[in-house]
């Protein structure tokens, strides 16, 4: 092997071996950057050879993930160290090393675990083992790598982690074990694991424990597990810094802890929009990187109080029948938006009201602009600025305080009411219920739907649920990006108790026949709010948008130029 190079004191450039290929490996600590090339590639038979047995006698050597799979192309790879799960030394068995090495005494072998991007925005672990006989080049390398690992500051070291094992297909606690907990252990953290015992265990754990002992939260479930540990968390951090969370007006503290979510539930939306898949492997990735991903959250309150969080969907009409209708047949799994969404598009009905809202006027783009939000996104921190500026003149009373004007009020039928805080993109519909909205722009896009046919709503559905159409793209529908919102039902909450107290009506939200529309059958006056999953008990609301309030270990869509089976990062 060939002593270390020192080319400037930030670089070292060795000489190793990966497989049975001697490589130029080199470590920019300047630029943070891995990377590795065959040198003196042999060609044809030679190699083939000469290759196979000692690939062989190689691919016994097992990293701690397991059997070695990283292929070696000419071309190199380069992976930055921020990309780096894991440096550790490698398992040299005596029995497999000896025909390789035989020339020289025990070798001495580092692996790289490291992150490899599938397509469709899926991670894996990968792992490379460089191997070298000069005990001192490996402990010096060993060393620059976990030193420059040392010194990212944003990286997980101690987490909470909360598993739903009644969450989608009932496999949390399998999925924690299985996929999760080997990488969390590989990557040195250490996990406080809770199974939860009951609904809202989780919310209520996050009042009573010692935050301060952890870098982070974690949930193992779907949406409405996640949506737990939010409340649980931005509920705690306004108790503590004693802001009143009732009030609707004011500005709520932001919470720097960030939020894990390991996808195990039935929709995994909120995974989906801000990971780009939802795959478990894929979000354990992303939190021993620890990325970190600002979102948007609305607080939903009806008279004072506060009802509900929402950092997905605020949906009313279809969205909340869905939700409903599905509550009833949680047995069938996932399954069961599916069977509820065919049994609500059949019912056909459209619900009265007043809808009004304030257009966040500060924001950069539009719902109908075509610009997605992806990592880094620049219309998030356009927007997220201009309003913090505007709130700052409001302060300072350079600027007239907005709060109580420029209210747009529509009065109507509507087949469906969505508010979306972010695109809402999940395996069911790809793009999401709005498919330009922004994770952290403190906006939220509101969906009005008018009463129309059905075979029109059908064509509105069907493109929602595809992904290259636009689901906008009619007269009944209308968009519009918003930063508060009201909603009054035509038969208000007040009017049903009248009903209900005369007695002869029966259940509240269900009075009378539909004059408006005999035949569809449709009884029910109000519908119900569907609040990322949960029902609301209010139909009368107000909702206002909180600029990136919480965090989460993600980082946005990546853009993904190939779509290859296995994007290597090659040089
Ligand atoms: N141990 C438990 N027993 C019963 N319910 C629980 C338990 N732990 C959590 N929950 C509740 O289960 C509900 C649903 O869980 P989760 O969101 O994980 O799955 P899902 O509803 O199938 O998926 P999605 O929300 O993505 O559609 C949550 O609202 C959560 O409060
Ligand atoms: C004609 C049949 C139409 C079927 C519609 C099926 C459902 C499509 C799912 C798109 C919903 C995206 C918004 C996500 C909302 C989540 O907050 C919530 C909780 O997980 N999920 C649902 C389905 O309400
Ligand atoms: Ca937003």
């Amino acid at each position: 092997m060939e002593p270390v190079q020192p080319l400037t004191p930030r670089v070292l450039c060795s000489v190793l071996s990966v497989k049975s290929h001697s490589c130029e490996v080199t470590l920019d600590s300047g630029r943070a950057l891995l990377s590795w090339k065959e040198v003196r590639p042999r060609r044809g038979r030679e190699r083939s050879r000469a290759g196979a047995c000692l690939a062989q006698a190689f691919q016994r050597v097992r990293g701690l993930t397991g059997t070695l799979t990283h292929r070696l192309p000419s071309a190199g790879h380069i992976v930055p160290v921020s990309e780096i799960v894991s440096v550790g030394e490698a398992d040299v068995d005596e029995k497999y090393y000896g025909m390789q090495w035989k020339h020289m005494c025990k070798p001495h072998a580092f692996t790289v675990h490291y992150v490899q991007r599938m397509k469709k925005h899926r991670w894996r672990c990968k792992a490379v083992t460089f191997w070298c006989s000069d005990e001192q080049l490996y402990c010096h390398w060993l060393q620059a790598l976990n030193d420059l690992l040392e010194q990212l500051a944003c990286r997980p070291k101690r987490l909470l982690v909360y598993i739903n094992p009644y969450g989608g297909k009932k496999k949390g606690r399998q999925i924690y074990e299985k996929k999760v907990a080997p990488l969390f252990c590989l990557a040195s953290i250490t996990a406080d694991v809770i199974v939860t015992e009951y609904a809202n265990h989780a919310r209520d754990n996050i009042y009573e424990v010692n935050l301060d002992k952890y870098d982070g939260i974690v949930c193992v479930g779907g949406d409405g597990m996640f949506s737990e540990v939010l409340h649980g968390l931005i509920g705690r951090i306004q108790k503590d810094s004693d802001v009143d969370h009732n009030n609707p007006k004011i500005p709520l503290s932001r919470c720097y802890m960030r939020i894990g979510i390991i996808p195990a539930g039935s929709t995994d939306c909120v995974c989906f929009a801000t990971v780009g898949i939802n795959d478990p492997v894929t979000s354990a990735l992303h939190i021993i990187l620890g990325d970190s991903q600002p979102l948007d959250v609305s607080a939903v309150h009806n008279k004072k109080t506060l009802l509900k969080y929402t950092v997905s969907l605020l949906g009313y009409g279809f969205y909340g029948d869905v939700l409903k209708g599905s509550e009833k047949n949680r047995w069938l799994g996932p399954a069961r938006y599916d069977f509820s969404g065919f049994k609500t598009f059949l019912s056909h009905r459209y619900y009265e009201g007043t809808v009004s809202f304030q257009p966040a006027k500060w924001a950069v783009g539009s719902p109908r602009d075509n610009v997605c939000c992806t990592a880094g996104c620049y219309i998030c921190r356009q927007s997220s600025k201009q309003l913090e500026e505007q709130q700052r003149a409001e302060t300072y009373g350079l600027q007239h305080n907005e709060q109580e004007e420029n209210w747009t009020t529509v009065k109507g039928k509507f087949m469906s009411i969505n508010i979306v805080v972010m695109s809402c993109a999940c395996p069911r519909s790809p793009k999401g219920l709005s498919p330009a909205a922004h994770l952290a722009d403190g906006t939220a896009d509101l969906i009005l739907v008018r009463k129309c046919s059905r075979l029109n709503f059908l064509r509105h559905l069907i493109r929602h649920t595809k992904s290259n159409s636009d689901q906008f793209d009619f007269p009944f529908v209308d968009v519009y990006r918003i930063k508060t919102f009201q909603f009054t039902p035509k038969h208000s909450e007040e009017d049903d108790s009248e009903s209900t107290d005369l007695g002869n009506i029966g259940k509240k939200n269900f009075a009378q026949i539909c004059t408006d529309h005999p035949t569809c059958g449709c009884s029910q006056l109000n519908s119900v709010w569907n609040c990322d999953g949960e029902t609301l008990e209010q139909t009368a609301i107000e909702m206002r948008v909180h600029c990136q309030l919480i965090r989460l270990f993600a980082r946005g869509i990546e853009d993904s130029h190939k779509e290859d089976d296995e994007m290597p990062s090659r040089v």
